[in-house]
């Protein structure tokens, strides 16, 4: 597979050394100031970029046939959009906040907690998400996604908020602390006890890979999936 990669930085380093190391080859790397670059030779792209540049690339790769994985965080509020283009221009795209695969299972846990505990009015939900100080948006996209899972499955909260005194809003708490590479806690609280689940990612190397699998996955088709679907293709046999 020869893959595009939008974005260069710590993300777009690892990726191409796993890229690589399952036989794919990297025919494009773009960065900041990087306009009119040439798509031609690739078969997709894996956009790991900055919330900024991630709408306009990712739209230039449909309008070129070419599929697109997107982990950038940030730019979310253009998600829509980016899908209305991609099935207009025929094109593939998957869009995770974390591909790491351990993450997507703690996905699953999370929603399968927030079930269970979605009647027990004496717990108060919290999350906590620790990253390293170069990253750019807070709270993490995994932080924001772990709290819309709590909040299809209990009607009575209303949103979150980054450190909200709201009752009815989750609590997002975010730190940033040299080096590291993601942790991710969701807690429920009561004055009897505390029930937590926690992620913590010892490298880059899962996002990583879990982007190249869903590039794998995408190459050859047309629409728009998700980590889910890339999971339970992974897992079919
Ligand atoms: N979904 C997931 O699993 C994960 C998502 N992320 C997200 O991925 C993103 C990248 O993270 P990370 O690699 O750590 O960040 P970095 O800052 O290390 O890398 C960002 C890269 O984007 C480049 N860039 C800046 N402007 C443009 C542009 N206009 N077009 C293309 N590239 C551009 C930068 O170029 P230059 O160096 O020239 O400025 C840099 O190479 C973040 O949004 C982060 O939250 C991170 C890890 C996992
Ligand atoms: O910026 C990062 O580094 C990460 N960003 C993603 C996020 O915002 O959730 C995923 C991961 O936790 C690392």
């Amino acid at each position: 597979m020869k893959i595009a990669l939008l974005g260069y930085g710590r993300m777009g380093k690892t990726i191409e050394e796993i890229a690589e190391n399952r036989g794919h080859e990297i025919v494009l790397k773009v960065s900041d100031g990087i306009e009119n670059y040439d798509l031609t030779k690739a078969d997709v792209a894996i956009d790991f970029s900055v919330p900024d540049a991630a709408f306009k690339n990712i739209t230039i790769c449909f309008k070129a046939g070419v599929p697109v994985v997107s982990g950038t965080t940030g730019w979310l509020d253009d998600y829509e959009k980016a899908t209305k283009i991609c099935s207009e221009e025929n094109s593939a795209f998957i869009y995770a906040s974390n591909f790491s695969l351990g993450v997507n299972v703690f996905f699953e846990l999370n929603r399968k907690l927030a079930g269970m505990m979605q009647g027990l009015e004496d717990y108060s939900i919290e999350i906590e998400e620790i990253h390293h100080t170069k990253k750019l948006d807070a709270p993490s996209g995994t932080a924001i996604s772990l709290a819309e899972q709590i909040i299809h499955e209990n009607k009575q909260l209303k949103g979150w908020q980054l450190d909200s005194a709201d009752e009815n809003k989750i609590p997002i708490h975010a730190k940033r602390i040299k080096d590291v590479p993601g942790t991710h806690v969701v807690s429920y609280d009561s004055n009897i006890d505390t029930i937590e689940i926690k992620h913590t990612a010892k490298s880059r190397q899962g996002f990583a890979l879990g982007a190249v699998v869903a590039a794998e996955y995408l190459q050859d088709k047309t629409g728009i999936y998700s980590m889910k679907d890339v999971l339970a293709d992974l897992f079919k046999n």
